[in-house]
């Protein structure tokens, strides 16, 4: 992956329905990286298989995979229900059963009740909760989260990282989860991608790398 004289070398293999953090150095290449994945971004050179399937030159809503971002992305002027019904109907006609299925799955992230608030009623972690309850609507196999939760404080983040674990246990979803906080590596990802010098490295086991971290992690880290 190139981006201006930035280039990034990945030569990985994440099992299916495994949760992997992304970590390293601001600047590594971890946003790159997911956004290659999601195909945003298109490789200078290799290709990118999601189950199997060869999805290299597919447009991005061709991919089985949803990403959320750390603005969360939900339009101001959009309910709830509007907003996250996107994620099934983008022109957003959606039939009764649709409507259905909106309200059960901002009912499973805690949001029950809400489709007619606007985001900017919304707390910061409810509106993260909405931003899930869009992806989880679309029904993809692999999520991609670009520090989401970053915004929010301690303990509602732990919370939403409690959340996602659960659903992507119950929904059998493959995560692959951007950042900064070791700790939130090691609550929900069992493995760890180490994104830094140009390369990206593993998946390792989370607890082993942040018990003893290389070079390159030491230092954003902060250990000695
Ligand atoms: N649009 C762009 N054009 C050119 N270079 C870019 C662009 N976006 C990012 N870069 C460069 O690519 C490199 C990797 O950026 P990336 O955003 O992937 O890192 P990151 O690990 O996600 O950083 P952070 O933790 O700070 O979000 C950086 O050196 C950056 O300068």
């Amino acid at each position: 992956m190139v981006r201006g004289d930035f280039r990034l070398l990945a030569d990985i293999d994440v099992q299916s329905k495994s949760r992997v953090a992304v970590i390293g150095p601001s600047g590594g290449g971890k946003s790159t990286l997911l956004n290659t994945v999601a195909g945003f971004l298109q490789p200078a050179s290799g290709r990118i298989e999601i189950a199997g399937e060869d999805v290299t030159q597919a447009a991005p809503a061709a991919r089985n995979l949803t990403m959320v971002f750390q603005d969360n992305n939900l339009f101001p002027h959009l309910t709830l229900a509007q907003n996250t019904g996107l994620g099934i109907a983008p022109n957003l006609r959606l039939n009764a059963a649709q409507k259905d299925r909106v309200s059960a799955v901002l009912a499973r992230v805690g949001l029950e009740g809400k489709e007619a608030s606007l985001p900017p009623d919304l707390s910061g972690g409810q509106q993260s909760r909405a931003a899930l309850a869009r992806a989880l609507l679309r029904g993809r196999p692999l999520l991609l989260l670009d520090e989401p939760f970053a915004a929010l404080g301690p303990a509602l983040r732990l919370e939403m990282l409690d959340l996602v674990a659960e659903i992507c246990a119950e929904e059998a979803i493959t995560l692959l989860m951007i950042t900064h906080a070791p700790e939130d590596a090691l609550r929900i990802c069992p493995q760890t991608l180490l994104v830094a010098d140009g390369t990206v490295e593993g998946p390792q086991d989370t607890g082993a790398l942040l018990a003893d971290p290389p070079e390159s992690l030491r230092s954003y880290l902060g250990a000695r």
